[in-house]
Parts: structure tokens; C-alpha cells; sequence
């Protein structure tokens, strides 16, 4: 079987998905058949098909279903579903599995020490034993399985295969497990993807806490006009239905560098629970079809996050990016491509909006353009009290005049004025001598 699209129930059968001519019975005893012949003769099943089985998935072959030419003990023996790496699930299943293993992983790397566990997120120095997982093995429901990744000498799918005969359904509730499993897991939490090589990716440190929206100091009125809009987007699936509109969203933050977009996007996926799949344009090998693809793929509840599109595309006559292989044709046409039945937000940054193509922008593709400036005395004043719990209302003011009184005036971006405040951290009181270095 090959699993296709993100949801749990899209199976494809494979070329002889429909050759069941075992009895139910002998598919319910299969588990202990398996058992008995591993701790009585030594001799792994599961193993043996598995290697049978990825030597038929040819390069080129890798995401048909399992070949006909199969030997037939094989293909009465084994059931396999193929996950392809664009599948949301694929990352998930190898992280429950690794969940599965790593209490007692018989063969495994030792991960970094600095480097943040794969398993727990912590970024705290640990020696972590981590299952090699790109052919292993695990049990699940009183079957063993095994995990794939070599399948054709390629990356672009993985196969997971149990020995025994009958229906999906064991398939189906390991990935309804993982869904639990990716759910608990992701509890509080805004999932970041990265779009790399024409997948989307949850790397490690992909798992952010949610960014409380208050911790974004906007102007007055900007989080709450956003939060409004976009939640009156989720609720209008039947009205852009009716009325024949692909059902998307685009949004573009323009502004000076530090002025909190990125995690104003941040912030607003958090409260509606939504992954942010970030996107540089300006990576190498990104072709019109890529992104094309990578819109579509983009996993569900996810907002898509385009970074500072000046960069790549600043300059009108550029047709082309500067790696020369995304057109700048092929990047409308990804904003225009189909939008799933959930909806589709774009968001867009830039620190430049003169330099960008109004084609880029109008509306249909950006429907929303928001400025968000630097600091203004009431974000200062609030960022201040943020800090500054204790702080008395004197404080604030003063600390408000003395900023914005000097003859020069700067413009201080919020990350600049949080930059202060955490260098005065265990001294807040001192921070009125740090002032002066908000203007070098
Ligand atoms: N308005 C704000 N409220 C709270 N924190 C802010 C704000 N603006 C910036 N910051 C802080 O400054 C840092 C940089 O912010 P962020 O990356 O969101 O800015 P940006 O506008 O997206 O910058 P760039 O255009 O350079 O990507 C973050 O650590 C963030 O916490």
C-alpha cells in the first residue's frame, strides 16, 4: 500500500493488494505464527520480507506499489504501506518509533551533546542514545514491524512492513497512534517547518512554545484587527464556496528590520493552532515546480511564511531569482495554486514594500498589508512595564520622556529597546544609564 495525502485513511492499494485468500483466523493467529518462529528457529520473518521486499523497489520503482515479481510467500506473507517523505506523517512515524526504541535501543548513535534531544526537545547537554532507525525494527500491537528508509537507495519514501495477511486496519491504527502520539507531543506548542529541498521539515528546535500574543508590543488596535480578520477566514469556508473564491488568505507585514513580524506570525499561529511552514525563496535548487508542490504539500493548519520576499524578488525587471531557477511567474503561480478545503494562509514579509512588484501584492494575493513601525512612546512604555513589573508609573513615564525627548530622536526598533532590557535584567533600575547605547 502507498499512503497518500496527509490523512489517515488514503491508502492506495498496491499491485496485489487484492489477492486475500487467507481466513480471518489466520490473519488474528499471524502475531503469535510470527512469534513462535522467531523464538523457536531464531529466524525473523519481518526482517527477512523486508529485505525481500526493498530489493524489488528498484530505483525508479520506489513510490509504485510493491512489484508483482515479488515471490509469492513474500507477497502472502508480508503486508507494507510505502510513506512518502512529502507525507506529513513521515517525520511523525519516525519519531514515535524512535519514542518506541529509545528506552532500549539495541543499536544506536550517541547524539550530540549540545545539541537539543531529538526525543525530548531538551536542549539541556546530555549523552543521548539515539536508535538508528533507518532500518530497525519495532513491535506494535503484538506484531513486530520494520522500518524502511533505504527503499531504492533513495529518501523519498519509507516502507514499514509486519509479516501476516488480512486487512490495513493494523496500518491504520499505528497511524492513528502517531497522530496521539504527534498531538501530545505538540501540546502548547507551534510546530515550525522549514521548506528544504522540496519538503517541508520539522527539524530539531521545530517545536516552539506558543509565543503568547501579549508578549508582542503592537500599536494599538493592529493584533486585534488580525486576530478579528483571521478569525472571520476560518469561519467563511461556505461563503468563499458559494461564491466560487479560492479559499486563501494573504497577508504582508511591511516594516523597518526588529520590529516584531516574525513574531507577530508567530504569535497569531500559536493562538489558532497553527504550524508556520517557513519558506526562504532565495534557497538553491527551488524551481517554479518545487514550490508549486511545496504549497500544495504544506502540512494542514499551517500558515506559510514567505521572509523577506524583497530579497529575491526586489527588483521589478528580475524575472528570475538570484539562483536563477525560481521565476518570479513561478512564484504568483504557486500563490495562485489550488487552496485546500481548510484554507490557506499566506503570510509575507518585507523591510523594503517600494521594492516589490505590485503584481506581487495585489489584492487575491495579499488581501491584508499591515505596517508595523518602529517603536512608538506607547509600545515603549508598555515594553518597559513588561520588563519592569515592579516599576512605578513614574518610572515608566520617565523612562518614556527620556527616550523620546533627546533633540535626535532615533527610531528604536523593539528589538533594540528588548536588547536594553535584557542586558538590565538583574539591575532594571540601572537602565536609564544604558539609554545611550540605544543611539550609537
Ligand atoms: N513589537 C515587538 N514586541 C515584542 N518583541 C519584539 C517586537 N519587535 C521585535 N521584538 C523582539 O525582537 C526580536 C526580533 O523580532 P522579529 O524577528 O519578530 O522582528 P522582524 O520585524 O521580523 O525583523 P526582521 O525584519 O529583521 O526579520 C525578537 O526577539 C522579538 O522578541
Amino acid at each position: 500500500m502507498l499512503l497518500a495525502g496527509a490523512g489517515l485513511s488514503q491508502f492506495i492499494p498496491g499491485d496485489f493488494a487484492a489477492e486475500s485468500v487467507w481466513p480471518d483466523s489466520v490473519a488474528v493467529a499471524f502475531p503469535y505464527i510470527q512469534k513462535f518462529i522467531l523464538h523457536a528457529f531464531d529466524f525473523n520473518l519481518t526482517e527477512y520480507c523486508t529485505a525481500v521486499l526493498r530489493r524489488q523497489h528498484l530505483p525508479g520503482e520506489a513510490l509504485r506499489g510493491t512489484s508483482r515479481s515479488a515471490p509469492w510467500y513474500i507477497r502472502y506473507f508480508s503486508m507494507t504501506v510505502k510513506i512518502p517523505i512529502s507525507d506529513e506523517s513521515y517525520q511523525d512515524v519516525l519519531n514515535w518509533v524512535r519514542e518506541r526504541q529509545v528506552k532500549n535501543a539495541k543499536h544506536s548513535d550517541v547524539g550530540d551533546r549540545n545539541q537539543a534531544c531529538p526525543i525530548s526537545g531538551s536542549t539541556r547537554a546530555c549523552t543521548n542514545f539515539i536508535p538508528e532507525i533507518r532500518a530497525s525494527q519495532f513491535w506494535f500491537r503484538g506484531r513486530q514491524f520494520e522500518i524502511d528508509q533505504r527503499v531504492a537507495d533513495s529518501t523519498d519514501c519509507m516502507l514499514v512492513s509486519t509479516t501476516g495477511h488480512g486487512s490495513n486496519a493494523i496500518f491504520k491504527d499505528m497511524l492513528v497512534e502517531v497522530k496521539k502520539y504527534k498531538e501530545i507531543k505538540n501540546e502548547g506548542k507551534t510546530v515550525i517547518y522549514n521548506g528544504n529541498s522540496g519538503y517541508w521539515h520539522c527539524g530539531k528546535g521545530g517545536r516552539k512554545r506558543k509565543r503568547p500574543l501579549e508578549s508582542v508590543i503592537l500599536e494599538d488596535g493592529v493584533a486585534e484587527s488580525f486576530l478579528e480578520d483571521i478569525q472571520d477566514f476560518k469561519d467563511s469556508a461556505k461563503w468563499y464556496t458559494e461564491f466560487g473564491i479560492p479559499y486563501r488568505r494573504g497577508y504582508l507585514l511591511h516594516g523597518p528590520p526588529g520590529t516584531g513580524k516574525t513574531s507577530f506570525i508567530s504569535a497569531l499561529a500559536g493562538h489558532f493552532d497553527l504550524n508556520v511552514c517557513i519558506l526562504n525563496l532565495g534557497q538553491k535548487n527551488l524551481t517554479d515546480k518545487s514550490l508549486n508542490q511545496m504549497f500544495l504539500d504544506a502540512p494542514e493548519n499551517s500558515v506559510i511564511l514567505l521572509e523577506d520576499v524583497d530579497a529575491v524578488f526586489g527588483n521589478r525587471a528580475e524575472d528570475k531569482s538570484k539562483n536563477g531557477i525560481l521565476s518570479f511567474n513561478g512564484l504568483l503561480n504557486a500563490i495562485d495554486g489550488a487552496a485546500s478545503a481548510k484554507g490557506r494562509i499566506l503570510f509575507m514579509t518585507t523591510s523594503y514594500l517600494e521594492k516589490l512588484d505590485s503584481a506581487l501584492i495585489r489584492p487575491g494575493r495579499v488581501d491584508v498589508k499591515q505596517y508595523i513601525g518602529n517603536a512608538t512612546e506607547s509600545q515603549v512604555e508598555r515594553m518597559f512595564r513588561r520588563f519592569n513589573t515592579a516599576c512605578s508609573d513614574e518610572d515608566a513615564k520617565r523612562f518614556v520622556r527620556a527616550i523620546f525627548d533627546r533633540p535626535e530622536r532615533p527610531h528604536i526598533s523593539l528589538a533594540q529597546l528588548q536588547g536594553l532590557f535584557l542586558r538590565f535584567k538583574r539591575k532594571p533600575a540601572d537602565i536609564f544609564s544604558g539609554l545611550a547605547t540605544l543611539y550609537e
